[in-house]
């Protein structure tokens, strides 16, 4: 028996919710790329959840349920008020958050495909609601309820700031949500199937991908990748800072990934929208420093970018705060986590694989008085 570093290669499960091969990636065969110019938000939920793409009222009523079930039990809101506000990172606050609203719903524990389904529906709706009513309850004021006239996207940005958003502003949030709602059997993911393969309940399962996800080798870089372009500042600094950081081995945020070795195909996505929102927005600096570390990293290490590095610069140019752009990656990938938390119920075996041991052999208990 030997171990692989990280599991590095193991396949470790059959899914057919999205794939990764030879660096293309498909959400139930339907190619990123396509889904990024022409899906919103809410296909692509009932895309991984179903199987398929949505006839129109099957759009419209997954439309409304959701809507139907934005709002959070006012005890949500209620304890969110009363955590250390000025201490916490908001992607504990919604791993917290999360966990509660599973306190409140009756069916929590009721394994059903009914109940479950109706489980999907409460998560994926309010787990945009709980985000931004933390961040607007820090800032001292009172949540924005959601609206039932807004698409998912829209309403994200209406609750944050509590002003209907431009068109523009919601069409790049929506696509940004298209392209991170799934990835194969990414930490997160892996996660969330680990725990409810227990027949533990998707509210367990969701807590505690949102715990994998918020680790910076994972969801938690794009929130990194902006800490470094506010550190670098301007574009003449960038060439120093990277080579800088690269010889004393220093790792640079939003590069780099398990699986894709030529390039991840998200990320020329996200490097279109960062340059039109920063023209818009008046801050090319942010895009051009981005490309710039792109160019460096790239010739010096041979790493290409991940999707958390040009999702910074887009994020900021929304006018989202740093600390919230983990917990927008939350939002989108909710909807992988339960398409795999139901694959995984569906054909369950519990998963418990095994370790090498490594450890001393034969030792000799001694008395404690004796040690
Ligand atoms: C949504 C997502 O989760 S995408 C990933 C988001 N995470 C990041 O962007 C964090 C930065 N990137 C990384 O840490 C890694 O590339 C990972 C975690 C994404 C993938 O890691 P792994 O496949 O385990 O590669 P590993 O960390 O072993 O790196 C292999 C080599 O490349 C180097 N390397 C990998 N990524 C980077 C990076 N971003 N910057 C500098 N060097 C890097 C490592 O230092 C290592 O070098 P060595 O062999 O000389 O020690
Ligand atoms: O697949 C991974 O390892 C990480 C990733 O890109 C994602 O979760 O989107």
């Amino acid at each position: 028996m030997s171990a692989t570093r990280g599991l590095e290669g193991v396949v470790a499960t059959t899914s057919s919710v999205s794939s990764i091969i030879d660096g293309v990636l498909t959400y139930h065969g339907f190619n990123i790329d396509d889904l990024a110019h022409y899906a919103s938000f809410e296909e692509v939920v009932f895309l991984l959840w179903n199987g398929r793409l949505p006839k129109e009222q099957e759009l419209k009523q997954l439309t409304e349920e959701l809507a139907s079930y934005a709002e959070v039990p006012q005890g949500v809101i209620e304890q969110m008020k009363m955590y250390p506000l000025d201490k916490i990172h908001p992607m504990a606050a919604l791993r917290t958050a999360i966990s509660i609203l599973g306190l409140y719903d009756t069916e929590a524990d009721d394994l059903s495909e009914a109940a479950n389904r109706r489980k999907a529906l409460k998560l994926q709706a309010q787990v945009q609601t709980v985000v931004t009513a933390f961040s607007r309850i820090r800032e001292g004021k009172e949540p924005v309820a959601p609206r039932k006239d807004l698409s998912f996207a829209a309403n994200f940005l209406y609750m944050l700031k509590g002003e209907e958003p431009d068109e523009i502003s919601v069409n790049a949030f929506n696509k940004a949500l298209v392209l991170h709602a799934d990835h194969e059997l990414n930490a997160s993911t892996f996660t969330a199937r680990v725990c409810v393969a227990t027949l533990s309940d998707i509210y367990s399962g969701v807590t505690a991908a949102i715990g994998a996800l918020k680790g910076p080798l994972h969801g938690g870089a794009n929130e990194r990748v902006m800490a470094m372009l506010m550190e670098i500042g301007e574009v003449n600094n960038v060439e120093p800072y990277i080579m800088n950081a690269l010889s004393n081995k220093v790792k640079i945020m939003g590069f780099g990934h398990r699986v894709y070795k030529d390039g991840d195909p998200r990320a020329k996505h996200l490097k279109e929208m960062s340059k039109q929102l920063t023209t818009i927005t008046g801050e090319p600096k942010w895009y051009e420093m981005s490309v710039k570390i792109n160019e460096i990293v790239t010739s010096e290490k041979g790493l290409l970018p991940n999707v958390d590095f040009y999702s910074a610069s887009v994020y900021h140019s929304l006018g989202i705060k740093h600390d919230l752009f983990t917990p927008i990656f939350a939002i989108s990938r909710m909807s992988g986590w339960i398409a795999h938390i139901l694959e995984q119920y569906s054909n369950n075996r519990l998963i418990r694989p095994r370790a090498e041991y490594v450890g001393p052999e034969k030792q000799e208990y001694i008395p404690i008085s004796q040690r």
